[in-house]
């Protein structure tokens, strides 16, 4: 396995690339070992050779040089200490560096790159790799350093020329199956001759642990599979970069930025297909996989040759981005050589590598040297800028003590000097009185209007915070009577559901009743016919067990009477005529005392039938009788019911009706606020208005006298300009370099003047600013729907106090004028000598 870095230092449009090859050969692994495997190659770590073992397929011996070679017993930290701790020390010192880790499958590249999976707290286990120390490194120097610094981490997965972001976040897809999914990103020209990744998750860390759970968690993501060569073959190539903005201090106290950048590359292993086992899908994957790597060695090959073409494009060559990925797009034969070439299968790389690493000692000595030369380069900026300071401070001071010297050369040459001199003099010290008392009397006008405007903005304040009071106290008071009439509203709706409740529940109670009432009244009536229902049947029976016994007695007494009448027929016949009446007598008393047992059983049964038929009516009038006294106790029921309700209704009623009545109370209230409000808003409005209007009035006129004020100083500095000028011109006497100095001073002077013109003028505009912003902001009414205006700024004027100003200004004028004596300015008494040239625009520069 190769483990092969690239560092890059920007400087302007210059880049700086080196390269170095380190060879790692792992360890056998215990399968290999007990399969007996025998080990192809040597390692000579000290003399950096790899020596495949030829021989044992009876061939000579193949040696290859490498930067570093790191034999079967190396330990990870040793190879990070010697090949990757020295890139990060340039990572840190603004380079942009890369590792490389490329090599036959199964040679050790992830367990190189990543090793064991990093510890959040403590030391790093053996077995760490190349990337949790690289962080732990970068970390540890930049703590020692107390470095202000920013970093930020991307993890990007090649695989089959589609790059995907190993740190986005998860896929939250509806779709369980989506979610699987992952983002993929494209790279793009970024129109300077560069590249970037769009879409590309760039996660900013504050710790190692959080970069450790980044690695830990993009590297799950990352594509494996089990081939026959490795258990666990990654059939990708993998890109975690780290970026770091480090603060720095220079001697001359300067703040710089380095910006430094390291890519931790763990490209996917070459394969051959036929060894490893590959098919369909995975030997589509091999075949790709063994281009891109082929591609990317050519490219590296053509960078370490400096040869004029790079086998993907001229500006990619210095960029890394391009580099790492476009490259692995047309990277074909020049990487599977050198996987033939640690494979042992192809014996003529090495003369190619031994090339390649003469080559590569000369560009790094090259790198070494031009490193130097920028160092020196930069040490005599750093002095040339130091020399420039100090050149630029002792001009400064030269100046100074000149203007000093000069000062003092103009006081003795005016003290020596004639009448014209302390007439100028005069002329300047009584300007320069003007002036200060010009100044001293629109400061005092100035502090007047402020001290004013502080009393006043105090007064309104107090105004509007009494007027703010009493709407409060209002809005209070309404706020509290409409809560009484609220609480009154609530009360009478509670009574109101209260009395509903219990009418509802008299009601039932009432219902209830009635129903009870019906029951027993339906319950008497059931028994009632019930027992008239038994007495019937009863009679009936009794009825037809009667008609039974006169059918039988009937049907006897018939049997009898044909008995007897066929004995008597007989006797009849016997005795013919004299038994005749005797018989017939006979047969009439026979019939009169059957006739008199037939009435006699049947006046008993009618005695009997009676007795019966009275029971019933007793039953019946019973019956009668009850069924009333419940008509009679239902109707009286009904009756305290309905008289309970009417009672029920009567209080509703009454409640209704001062609810009815809170209301309109609440309504005509509410209306009569509205209209307090509107009121109070209209007036608040049209005396702001009014307010402002005249406010405005007066600061014009304020402005107007200011100005001329202004003007008429800058009359007068004007005539002094001028009669120093004249009389700078007009001495003779003056040898020719004294006259240079004077036009010099004069110059000087004139600059000054013109910075107090500037000082003035913009003193005059930050007043109108101020009066601007005062009239159109701070004195702004609110929108008249608001119910409260808004507090004025402090410092902002009233009315009162623009009308006392506007009172006290003409005093002020005049008292300004006559300490000036500017009346005989504006007669145009003194100062004659001045009205020969035009009037100058008060606020234009003096000396043009
Ligand atoms: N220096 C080492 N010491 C012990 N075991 C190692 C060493 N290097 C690699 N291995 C073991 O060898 C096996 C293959 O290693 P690894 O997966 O890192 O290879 P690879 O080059 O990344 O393969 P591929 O290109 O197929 O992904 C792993 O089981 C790993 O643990």
């Amino acid at each position: 396995m190769l483990l092969k870095t690239r560092s890059q230092l920007h400087i302007s449009t210059v880049s700086l690339i080196r390269f170095y090859d380190w060879c790692m050969v792992r360890p056998l692994s215990v399968e290999e070992q007990k399969a007996n495997v025998q080990s192809a190659v040597s390692c000579n770590d000290t003399k950096r050779e790899v020596t495949v073992l030829n021989s044992l397929f009876k061939q000579a011996d193949k040696t290859f040089t490498f930067d570093k070679v790191f034999g079967p017993k190396s330990q990870q930290r040793a190879i990070y200490d010697h090949a990757v701790a020295p890139i990060v020390d340039d990572v840190l010192e603004g380079y942009n560096c890369t590792v490389f880790a490329f090599g036959q499958t199964g040679t050790g590249k992830t367990y190189t790159m990543e090793g064991e999976m990093m510890q959040q707290v403590g030391e790093l286990p053996a077995s760490a790799g190349v990337m949790p120390r690289a962080v732990r490194h970068i970390f540890d120097i930049l703590k020692a350093q107390k470095a202000v610094y920013s970093m930020k981490v991307t993890f990007l997965e090649l695989y089959n020329e589609e790059i995907t972001d190993l740190l986005a976040s998860e896929d939250q897809s509806r779709f369980p199956e989506d979610r699987h999914k992952r983002p993929t990103i494209s790279l793009m020209e970024d129109g300077k001759g560069g590249s970037v990744i769009r879409g590309l998750e760039e996660i900013v860390v504050y710790s190692p642990g959080e970069i450790y759970s980044l690695l830990q968690h993009g590297s799950t993501r990352r594509r494996t599979a089990d081939t026959a060569l490795n258990m666990q073959s990654s059939r990708s190539h993998s890109v975690f970069s780290i970026y770091i903005h480090v603060k720095v201090t220079t001697t001359g106290n300067q703040e710089l930025m380095k910006y430094g950048r390291l890519n931790l590359v763990d490209l996917a292993g070459s394969e051959s297909i036929a060894r490893s086992g590959a098919k369909e899908v995975r030997a589509r994957e091999a075949g790709e996989l063994n281009k891109s790597l082929l591609t990317l060695g050519r490219v590296i090959t053509a960078l370490v040759e400096d040869s004029v073409h790079v086998p993907y494009r001229a500006n990619i060559s210095l960029k890394e981005k391009d580099f790492i990925i476009s490259n692995l797009l047309h990277a074909k034969n020049v990487i599977l050589e050198r996987a033939k070439v640690l494979c042992g299968t192809v014996e003529t790389a090495s003369g190619d590598i031994a090339h390649l690493q003469n080559k590569l000692g000369r560009q790094s000595k090259t790198e070494v040297e031009n490193k130097g030369l920028l160092f020196n380069f930069r040490s005599q900026i750093d002095q040339s800028l130091g020399l420039l300071h100090n050149t630029v401070v002792g001009s400064i001071r030269e100046q100074h003590q000149f203007m000093e010297s000069m000062t003092g050369q103009m006081n003795s040459y005016f003290s020596a000097k004639s009448e014209s001199a302390n007439h100028l003099k005069r002329r300047i010290a009584k300007a320069k009185d003007m002036y200060t008392s010009g100044v001293q009397c629109m400061n005092e006008l100035v502090n007047t209007l402020r001290q004013r405007s502080i009393t006043d903005s105090e007064q309104m304040k107090l105004n509007i915070s009494s007027q703010a009071i009493a709407v409060d106290n209002f809005i209070a008071v309404m706020v509290s009577e409409t809560e009484q009439v609220l609480t009154e509203v609530l009360r009478s709706t509670s009574e109101l559901k209260e009395l509903l409740a219990f009418s509802a529940e008299q009601q039932e109670l009432g219902l209830q009743k009635s129903l009870t009432s019906a029951q027993a009244m339906s319950k008497t009536s059931i028994d009632f016919f019930n027992d008239i229902s038994t007495h019937a049947s009863r009679l009936m029976k009794l009825m037809e067990q009667s008609q039974r016994g006169c059918s039988s007695r009937l049907a006897e007494f018939e049997k009898g009477f044909e008995e007897v009448a066929i004995r008597e027929e007989q006797a009849a016949v016997d005795k013919i005529a004299g038994i005749l009446a005797g018989l017939t007598a006979r047969k009439r008393t026979m019939v009169s005392e059957y006739v008199g047992q037939l009435n006699d059983k049947y006046s008993e049964e009618q005695e009997h039938l009676a007795l019966e038929m009275s029971s019933l009516q007793q039953v019946s009038d019973n019956g009668k009788k009850e069924a009333a006294s419940c008509a009679e106790k239902l109707k009286n029921q009904f009756l305290d019911d309905m008289s309970s309700h009417a009672n029920t209704k009567d209080k509703m009623g009454d409640v209704l009706q001062q609810c009815l009545k809170g209301s309109h109370h609440s309504v005509s209230y509410w209306s009569h606020m509205q209209s307090c409000l509107e009121h109070l808003n209209k007036s608040s409005v049209v005396e702001a208005n009014d307010f402002i209007q005249e406010g405005r009035n007066e600061n014009e006129s304020i402005i107007q006298e200011i100005q001329l004020r202004s003007s008429h100083n800058d009359a007068g500095f004007h005539a002094i300009t001028s009669d120093i000028l004249t009389a700078s011109e007009n001495s003779h006497l003056l040898d020719h370099e004294t006259r240079k100095r004077m036009e010099t001073l004069s110059t000087s002077f004139s600059n000054h003047l013109g910075l107090l013109t500037e000082k003035h003028n913009q003193g005059t505009e930050s007043i109108r600013t101020f009066t601007s912003n005062f009239m159109e902001k701070d004195y702004s009414v609110n929108s008249p729907v608001r119910h409260r205006p808004q507090e004025l700024l402090a410092g902002a004027y009233s009315f009162e106090s623009i009308e006392e100003l506007k009172a006290s200004v003409p005093d002020l004028v005049a008292k300004f004028k006559s300490k000036n004596k500017l009346d005989e300015v504006d007669k145009g008494k003194s100062y004659s000598d001045q009205t020969t040239r035009a009037p100058r625009s008060p606020l234009t520069p003096v000396n043009h």
